[in-house]
């Protein structure tokens, strides 16, 4: 038995294609994306939900006006990870990121374990976001709840978007990162409006006091408590300092994806150079984006008066701009609508990846020679989003997206800090700074993050772990390539 087998850093390479003598190569993906399309890819993905609805949830429940400092937090937190992705990204681009340096680092099992993570991170953060796209849609357009609304049992304007992206999706990179590009002008553009047109009706009085004084909170009981506040015996708060530390949990998910940009290194025609301009280039503008557009909102509307659902919209139409509020709704639409693209897009790269090492059925990882992407995979991938976006309802399982999201930043920053010691002479274009300290800070930090989710998303997330590891037993663990290729060295010997 060899959970633990690892794949070398030269193989990855070989296998994406970084090293033109790699003669053991199953193929690898066309090379044609630069650094303005990762910056595309990032912010198509990045900015959605989260800005556009959590800011009010939170401001409103856990941080008053300080939900500004919550929106920085967690973007300092999604920076550092970035950091450590920029350097392994860098030195190995392949389209398995996180999970291929986990098989470099701590074996196969932990790379399955995170491909699995990985899955369940994109696939649900396509589906929940192709539900709220229809909920979105559906109000606008006054289309029946019982299609469009989050609770209809067969939803058709999720399976629609789901549909049509994923034929954008499988067109080809260029034409894709086309169509993101000119989604994510949109919504950047809606962005910055909103934030000069709201600068001229912040209020002083709304941001005062900045952080309200803690109250004890209903906080919901037994499984929606955070594990941290059961872990240490704390009762639960909104507002005060833990108050602004919950929100920075909840607005996490407002950063989740941006790693889509590594998983897109294979891709990309200089990556030494582009992605960790990619990574980095993202999280600086979202980062900016998200703190400004919350400043506004906490400024332009009285905490306890900001609308939970459509926070943006509404507080444009309290100060009487009303016709600010269409703008800032084709910007939503265009931000879920982006978000989704790339999620389907990523969850092919990250198929492709396992199915080149085997443990998918490689069939399924073949490229296709017309396009140069994993078709067949994404096609899969896709298949399985459109079930679970049509027929499952899945408002609440955001948590469960961002659980995933940092489970996976944390191993990454772990595996920056083994790979500087089990192979210090590895080439890295990009190197983290203070490197063991700002990695391993990256890695506090991530969990620092997951114990403040609830006891409940720590349930679902264990549990679809476990079926992770059936998965394997069943299937991986027996055709994986390095296994094999193994057996075949000792079958040689003997
Ligand atoms: N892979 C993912 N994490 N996808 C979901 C991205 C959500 C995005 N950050 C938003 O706020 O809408």
């Amino acid at each position: 038995m060899d959970l633990f087998r690892t794949k070398s850093v030269e193989a990855v390479r070989a296998d994406a294609g970084d090293d033109p003598a790699g003669a053991e190569s199953t193929g690898h993906l066309r090379k044609r994306l630069s650094a303005r399309h990762l910056v595309g890819f990032g912010i198509g993905i990045v900015i959605g939900t989260g800005i556009f609805t959590l800011t009010g949830v939170t401001a409103k429940q856990n941080a008053g006006p300080a939900v500004v400092v919550s929106f920085a937090i967690a973007g300092l937190v999604a920076l550092l990870a970035a950091l450590c992705y920029a350097e392994l990204a860098s030195a190995a681009p392949t389209a398995g990121s996180a999970y291929t340096y986990a098989y470099a680092t701590a074996g196969e099992v932990v790379a399955w374990i995170i491909g699995w993570d990985l899955f369940l991170e994109f696939a649900l953060g396509a589906a929940v976001v192709a539900r709220g796209w229809s909920g979105y849609v559906g109000n606008l357009l006054g289309l029946p709840p019982s299609l469009f609304g989050e609770t209809s049992t067969v939803n058709v304007g999720a399976a629609a978007i789901v549909v049509v992206l994923t034929l954008v999706a499988v067109l080809g990179i260029r034409e894709s990162a086309r169509v993101t590009g000119l989604l994510v002008v949109v919504k950047v553009a809606v962005c910055v409006f909103v934030i000069v047109a709201g600068a001229w009706f912040v209020r002083g009085a709304n941001l005062t006091p900045f952080v309200p004084p803690a109250e004890p909170a209903e906080g919901g009981s037994g499984l929606t408590r955070p594990l941290i506040e059961v872990v240490a015996g704390l009762e639960p708060v909104a507002f005060g300092v833990g108050g602004v530390l919950t929100a920075a949990a909840v607005v996490f998910f407002a950063y989740t994806g941006f790693e889509a940009v590594a998983n897109l290194s294979e891709e990309t025609r200089r990556p030494a150079r582009d992605v960790p301009l990619g990574l980095l280039g993202t999280l600086g503008l979202a980062t900016a984006l998200y703190v400004g557009v919350a400043f506004v909102v906490v400024g332009m509307v009285e905490y306890r008066d900001i609308d939970e659902g459509a926070p943006i919209a509404d507080a444009f139409d309290q100060v009487g701009l009303g016709w600010a509020s269409s703008l800032v709704s084709i910007a939503a639409v265009a931000g879920l609508t982006s978000v989704i693209l790339v999620d389907l897009i990523t969850i092919g790269r990250i198929g492709f990846a396992m199915g080149r090492d085997g443990l998918l059925p490689p069939a399924v990882a073949r490229v296709s020679p017309r396009t140069g992407t994993p078709v067949r995979v994404t096609l899969l991938f896709a298949g399985l989003v459109l079930v679970l976006a049509t027929f499952v309802p899945l408002g609440t399982l955001a948590d469960l997206v961002s659980i995933g999201t940092l489970f996976a930043f944390l191993l990454v920053s772990v595996a920056v800090v083994v790979l500087r010691r089990t192979r210090p002479e590895l080439e890295r274009p990009f190197r983290v700074p203070l490197s063991p300290v700002l990695p391993l800070l990256s890695a506090l930090a991530c969990l620092y993050l997951m114990l403040n989710l609830s006891i409940e998303t720590w349930l679902r997330f264990l549990a679809w772990l476990a079926i992770g590891l059936l998965v394997y037993a069943v299937y991986g663990y027996r055709n994986s390539r390095l296994g094999r290729s193994a057996r075949t060295r000792s079958g040689a010997r003997v």
